[in-house]
């Protein structure tokens, strides 16, 4: 048996692979022992002020900008220039850190490609070493991969995307890689692994002296990015590189967050390339923000898009702030993926999102996200087409009317109706994507759209709402309380058709019986739980040489 060599205070319990041997390099290790030795404090102390503004908002509060920060807010300051390398981000690809999916998307002819450690990514400990060891070879561009069944080889083209790396989010554990008696922070390992291996080649092959370039997810206020700052900040020192090098976006994707877009843009500013909407998770938020509130039970899901007026608030603020700065201002995603076997129903949904990139540029925004490189022309269509022959629209689109939004805009209700088979629907869906979660994928394509694990929480929170405060469901007509009882009964039916809809064999060999029951115990405990994927993580640990594994 051979072992990992580490440094002292860490413990490797993940597989033995010669593979990631390369990755868990003694000195690689001995970095990230580094980061989570010295930012240890300050993340605890980040993950205490959540608690703190969960209590508050639980008592009745409600998010809002923080008078102590309005000379940030008001005074006249700007981020650092934007890279060359990353001038033109009009249209960019995200996808899990898999071999075929990176040299897939990195040849898309999308601008960038964002290589997603996290809602794309189930966090097993073969995904994430793989990921490392598929990152590294698609920067020294030696990736290469062989479909036997098709007996297609895959290479990089002469023109590739531009990589940014997107670690998990503060709240999970690497539990595979223990540093002085506790688990890693997942970030870090994410971060300081990619970072330590491909800094150098990154620098001079990809990003014209600039770079690694990243996308950071899932922030609730400033001093989360200040925590960022001061990671990026030790790295560069470490690697002995110029400050200013290491670039990020960071999504804004939590309710609290958008009340804090300056704020986080000055703590980054000598390492921002912009914010991003990332509109699944600010949607979940929102329903976890308001979780303790009884008079903000939303629509069906379907319902919660673009349009509604806190969501259109949060998008024209985040591109006034950005274009503020002299930064990207990012749209997100479109859920619509190309459906194959149905040209009408193809061109329907490449109609809607068309029309929502439409929305998007026409608002200032200086590029989108991706979810299938068969939505790349179309996207960068609409992207070109409107952009007046620039790179973006930081210089040329200032929204200074965005100035009159206002707190009480960005929190106002979703309009729409529930129904009964938006229930179903969170519960087929949440269920399956938690299925397919368990076995190792991230992002799948149900019913013609893309799942991740940000769309998963808005059906399990939603359904939590739904249940908790006994929403009634008024689509049809008819009136219908939700009840624990009624929800049973769905479940019960859903799974039943899932059982229909995959065939008996793939039901009995995946995890949906599993996921059926953690999902529901998820919709129905008293207390919301946090994140679906915190509390599914122990059941992803696999612990070598084997034993049971709980955090
Ligand atoms: C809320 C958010 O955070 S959004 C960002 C995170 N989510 C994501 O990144 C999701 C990205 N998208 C995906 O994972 C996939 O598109 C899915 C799971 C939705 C659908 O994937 P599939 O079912 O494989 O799609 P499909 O069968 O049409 O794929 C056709 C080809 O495109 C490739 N492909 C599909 N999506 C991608 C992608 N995002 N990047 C690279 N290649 C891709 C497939 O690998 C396949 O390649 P092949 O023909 O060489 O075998
Ligand atoms: O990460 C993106 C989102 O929409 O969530
Ligand atoms: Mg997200």
């Amino acid at each position: 048996m051979s072992f990992y060599d580490v440094p002292d205070g860490v413990e490797i319990r993940g597989r033995y692979d010669h593979q990631f041997a390369q990755i868990l390099t003694r000195d690689a290790l001995q970095f990230v022992a580094g980061l989570q030795r010295e930012f240890r404090g300050q993340v605890r102390f980040a993950m205490e002020c959540r608690r703190e503004a969960k209590k508050r908002y639980n008592s009745g509060g409600s998010p809002g900008f923080d008078p102590a920060t309005r000379f940030i807010r008001e005074s006249n300051w700007k981020c650092a220039t934007v890279p060359p390398a990353v001038a033109d981000r009009s249209v960019e690809i995200t996808g899990p850190v898999e071999r075929k999916m990176i040299i897939n998307a990195l040849n898309s002819g999308s601008k960038v490609f964002m290589a997603d450690f996290e809602d794309a990514l189930s966090p097993s400990w073969e995904n994430l070493m793989k990921g490392h060891v598929n990152l590294r070879d698609a920067i020294n561009q030696t990736i290469t991969f062989h479909d036997q069944a098709r007996n297609r080889v895959y290479k990089l083209n002469n023109t590739i995307a531009k990589l940014f790396v997107r670690p998990r989010g503060w709240h999970l554990p690497e539990a595979h890689i223990i540093i002085d008696g506790e688990p890693a922070i997942g970030c870090l390992v994410d971060f300081g692994l990619y970072f330590y291996h491909n800094h150098s080649m990154y620098r001079s092959a990809h990003g014209a002296g600039f770079g690694p370039f990243f996308y950071l997810p899932k922030m609730e206020n400033s001093r989360e990015a200040r925590i960022w700052n001061n990671i990026f900040e030790q790295a560069e020192r470490t690697a002995g590189i110029e400050r200013g090098s290491i670039r990020a976006t960071v999504l804004i994707e939590t309710l609290p967050a958008v009340f804090q877009m300056d704020e986080i843009l000055y703590e980054l500013r000598d390492h921002s390339v912009g914010l991003n909407c990332g509109r699944w998770d600010y949607i979940f938020s929102y329903i976890k923000t308001f979780q303790a509130h009884p008079d903000r039970l939303l629509p069906d899901r379907v319902q919660v898009g673009m349009t509604q007026h806190f969501m259109r608030c949060y998008s024209d603020l985040l591109i006034r702030t950005c274009h503020r700065r002299g930064v990207h201002a990012m749209g997100g995603m479109a859920a619509q993926i190309p459906i194959r076997d149905n040209p009408a129903a193809n061109e329907a949904a490449l109609e809607l999102v068309r029309k929502d990139k439409l929305r998007e540029v026409r608002a200032g925004h200086d590029g989108t996200w991706a979810a299938h490189p068969g939505l790349i022309k179309p996207i960068l269509e609409v992207f070109t087409s409107n952009m007046a022959g620039k790179a973006n629209q930081i210089q040329t689109a200032a929204r200074e009317d965005a100035d009159a939004i206002t707190e009480e805009d960005l929190v106002q209700m979703p309009h729409g109706t529930r129904s009964l088979e938006g229930l179903r629907l969170n519960t087929r869906v949440g269920i399956q994507y938690l299925a397919a979660w368990l076995t190792g994928t991230g992002s799948v394509p149900l019913y013609n759209l893309m799942e991740d694990a940000a769309t998963a929480e808005i059906s399990r929170v939603q359904n939590w709402q739904w249940i908790k405060y006994g929403a009634v469901l008024n689509g049809n007509g008819v009136k219908i309380r939700v009840t624990p009882e009624l929800f049973a009964k769905v479940v019960e039916e859903e799974m039943e058709r899932i059982k229909r809809e995959v065939g008996l064999e793939k039901f009995t060999r995946g995890r949906y019986q599993e996921a059926g029951k953690i999902f529901a115990k998820q919709c129905t405990t008293p207390e919301l739980d946090d994140f679906l994927t915190l509390d599914a993580y122990n059941l992803i640990v696999v612990h070598h040489p084997k034993t049971s594994a709980r955090l």
